[in-house]
């Protein structure tokens, strides 16, 4: 699980996780991350709910059956899984797993019980982001604009806002998605300053070492 990173230094693949209300930015912010950040890879997540215009099984997400998701839990093949709006959602192990012995980071667009998962599995590899709307009104006109759910659908993911809200004290980082320019900077900076942290960090007594002898001589 480690990587040399871009600095030479050897280091541990880290798990980026991203959650929000539905609606607060967390695929736009992903779809930047994984353009401008290299070493990033995306976590294609098992799902049981209908495909949306424009989506595509494979890259959006693997659009399954309820059978065929139920099969993938009892084999073991999901690395954290939960129920979302009625419908299941589940992250495949092994692509992560190889992503992580390849030595690059993944990102995930979980929610919160996905998120509080992976911390029980790796708690020191993951890194949490909380998204928030500017406002109640703004994440409601997000899911119009982005019009690829019913007024139904709308309606039942605005009514579960607030549960998803009150576990944003659970995160590592919280960021205020108010334009997306910025929003995407501060993410960005996050993983940028947790790929650095020491503790992941594990060619640095190597490196240090490394120096020390070349400053004996
Ligand atoms: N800062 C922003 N300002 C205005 N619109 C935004 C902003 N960020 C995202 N949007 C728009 O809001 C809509 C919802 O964004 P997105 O699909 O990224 O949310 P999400 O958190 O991934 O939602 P879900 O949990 O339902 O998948 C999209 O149409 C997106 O283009
Ligand atoms: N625990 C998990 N949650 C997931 C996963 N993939 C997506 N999600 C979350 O579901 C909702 C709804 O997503 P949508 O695409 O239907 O709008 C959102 O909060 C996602 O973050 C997963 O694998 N595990």
């Amino acid at each position: 699980m480690t990587a040399a990173g871009f600095d030479g230094v050897e280091r541990r693949g880290l798990m980026f996780v991203l959650s929000s209300p539905s609606g607060a930015g967390k695929t736009t912010l992903s779809r930047l991350l994984i353009e401008r950040m290299p070493g990033l890879k995306m976590s294609v997540s098992a799902t049981t709910r209908a495909m949306r215009p424009g989506e595509v099984d494979g890259r959006d997400y693997f659009f399954v059956d309820k059978p065929k998701f139920e099969a993938m839990v009892a084999q073991g093949e999901l690395l954290e899984w939960a129920t979302v709006f009625d419908n299941r959602y589940g992250t495949p192990r092994a692509p992560v797993e190889a992503a992580l012995s390849a030595g690059q980071d993944v990102l995930f667009d979980i929610d919160w019980q996905g998120t509080q998962q992976l911390r029980e599995k790796a708690r020191a590899d993951v890194v949490s982001v909380f998204i928030l709307p500017p406002s109640a009104a703004d994440l409601e006109k997000r899911l119009h604009t982005r019009a690829q759910d019913s007024d139904e659908v709308i309606r039942g993911r605005m009514s579960r806002a607030t549960h998803e809200l009150s576990h944003w004290a659970e995160y590592d980082y919280i960021v205020v998605n108010h334009n997306v320019d910025d929003a995407f900077a501060e993410v960005q900076s996050i993983l940028k300053a947790e790929r650095l942290k020491r503790e992941r960090r594990t060619g640095l007594t190597e490196f240090v070492r490394k120096l020390q002898r070349q400053l004996e001589k």
